[in-house]
């Protein structure tokens, strides 16, 4: 099946070696996103709230880009580095998701790129 890959000004440019996501038929993997600034590239995390909702802010502009929505995410992996904040990060996804939510993996982790606190990446099966 053709593979395309998506890219948006309106989401960080890749750190490494991935691109923004890749659509492979009406599925959409998005690359994990920490919350750089799509226009400066640096991590905004002047508080966790702030974190996270750049965090969602970047998958929203990929999955648009991709021509999808939130409605049509199926699965998210969340990288954290503290359960610390869980409740947070609830409170915050319940903001951009309507139930019925996505499936949902969540874990602790050592670190992760950027000395983000949290990265989150997420499948999309479009209409
Ligand atoms: C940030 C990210 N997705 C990576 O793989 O480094």
């Amino acid at each position: 099946m053709a593979r395309e890959i998506i890219s948006t000004p309106n989401a960080p440019k890749a750190i490494g070696t991935y691109s923004q996501a890749v659509k492979v038929g009406k599925t959409v993997y998005v690359s994990g996103q920490i919350a750089l600034d799509p226009k400066t590239g640096e991590l905004q995390n002047s508080s966790i709230d702030v974190e996270i909702r750049r965090v969602f802010d970047n998958l929203k502009a990929i999955v648009t880009a991709a021509g999808g929505n939130f409605s049509q995410v199926t699965r998210a992996t969340v990288f954290i580095l503290d359960f610390g904040i869980f409740p947070t990060l609830n409170k915050i996804m319940a903001e951009y998701f309507a139930e019925p939510y996505p499936s949902r993996v969540t874990v602790q982790v050592a670190a992760l790129p950027k000395n983000a606190n949290v990265e989150i990446d997420c499948i999309v099966e479009l209409d």
